[in-house]
């Protein structure tokens, strides 16, 4: 079979780890063409990396003949152009999360999926193939801990740009733990609020930073969440879930304690890209996989649009400090 041609639109932080990735440790899959608007950075990326076209414009890198298939890492408010671009030339795409920075954009998105009646849009959700997620996940579905009744979420980030204010901080790294929550407990959620203590000081005036999110479920589940985009002390992600007969903890960073200079413990990851690499690597082969099948393999356009739902919802709770409810379409109704 021939290698899959992929082609990737921004290359910043995260499309310069997947061009890497895409390049050198994929199988089956081959990085043909990047597209960013600083073209000195695009081919600063595509340089060391072999035959990588750089294009300017992403809407013909998503056109291009010899592009099989699209991983999106350009910023959020960027997306739902490119994915309707995406879906109009028929390319199975991985798309950074978030899906599009608001529902109604993330819905038109769903509707246009699904009118081409296949999947073809996965959503950067990875941490559902992290290993220590999905044992978890596993293990909450053997029904060893009984029915699932709490989750607790703490997400710290070392430090975040200046343009990272209270709503990326919540459409962008809480939208994290909305996914994983809903895949845990396989429920959606229906009702959020978003409190916030007075902020870091090392944060520019107006960032509410760290915010607390309590997620209500549909069967009556609740979870909470930390989410600290300016820690300071490096990458943690961590989750505990209680259920009836027992819980379950992930994240820990145990599994090199070692004494030196005086200490003994563990490292902190510097970000994302270390403390998630298997996952990226696991979720970037999976996907590659179904896309030259002409499908996807992991969390859809429909995962996308609920998470959006409930960012919008904790901005509307974030701003007028009360609890408020999800606004979800009926999938039955969109999907058919
Ligand atoms: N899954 C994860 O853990 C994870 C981690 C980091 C970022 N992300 C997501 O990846 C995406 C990119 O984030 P980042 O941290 O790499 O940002 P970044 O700012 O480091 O990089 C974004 C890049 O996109 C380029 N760009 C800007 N506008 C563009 C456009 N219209 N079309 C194409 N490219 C454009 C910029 O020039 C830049 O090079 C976001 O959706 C973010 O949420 C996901
Ligand atoms: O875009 C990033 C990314 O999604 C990371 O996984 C998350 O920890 C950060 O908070 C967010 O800013």
């Amino acid at each position: 079979m021939k290698d899959l041609r992929i082609g990737i639109i921004g290359v910043g932080t995260m499309g310069a780890d997947h061009a890497e990735r895409v390049a050198r440790k994929i199988s089956g899959a081959r990085l043909v063409a990047v597209s960013d608007p600083d073209t000195d950075r695009a081919a600063a990326v595509a340089a060391p990396l072999g035959d990588v076209r750089v294009i300017g414009d992403p809407l013909a890198l998503i056109g291009a003949p010899d592009v099989d298939a699209v991983i999106i890492a350009s910023p959020g408010f960027a997306h739902a152009e490119q994915l309707a671009a995406c879906l109009e030339h028929g390319k199975p795409t991985l798309c950074e999360k978030p899906l599009t920075m608001d529902t109604e954009s993330s819905l038109r998105v769903v509707e246009a999926e699904h009118k081409l009646g296949r999947p073809l849009i996965q959503v950067g959700f990875m941490r559902r193939f992290d290993p220590e997620y999905a044992a978890l996940k596993r293990l909450l579905d053997s029904g060893e801990l009984g029915r699932p009744l709490l989750l607790h979420n703490v997400h710290r980030n070392k430090t975040s740009a200046p343009h990272f204010r209270s709503e990326m901080i919540v459409r962008d790294s809480l939208v994290h733990e909305v996914d994983v929550t809903r895949w845990l407990f396989g429920e959606e959620i229906t009702r959020v609020t978003v409190h916030a203590p007075k902020p870091t000081g090392l944060v520019a005036d107006g960032v509410l930073d760290p915010q607390f999110a309590v997620f209500e479920l549909a069967n009556g589940a609740l979870a909470d969440v930390e989410v600290f985009v300016n820690f300071q002390v490096g990458y943690e992600v961590r989750c505990e879930a209680v259920g009836e007969r027992g819980s379950a903890t992930i994240g820990l960073g145990v599994d090199v304690l070692t004494r030196s200079a005086g200490h003994w413990g563990g490292a902190v990851p510097e970000d994302y890209r270390t403390r998630f690499a298997t996952a990226y690597d696991v979720e970037v082969q999976r996907w590659a996989d179904a896309a030259a099948r002409g499908g996807i393999d992991g969390p859809t356009a429909w995962d996308g649009y609920a998470a959006a739902a409930v960012c919008t919802a904790g901005l509307e709770s974030l701003a007028e400090g009360r609890p408020v409810a999800v606004e979800l379409a009926r999938r039955d109704e969109v999907l058919g």
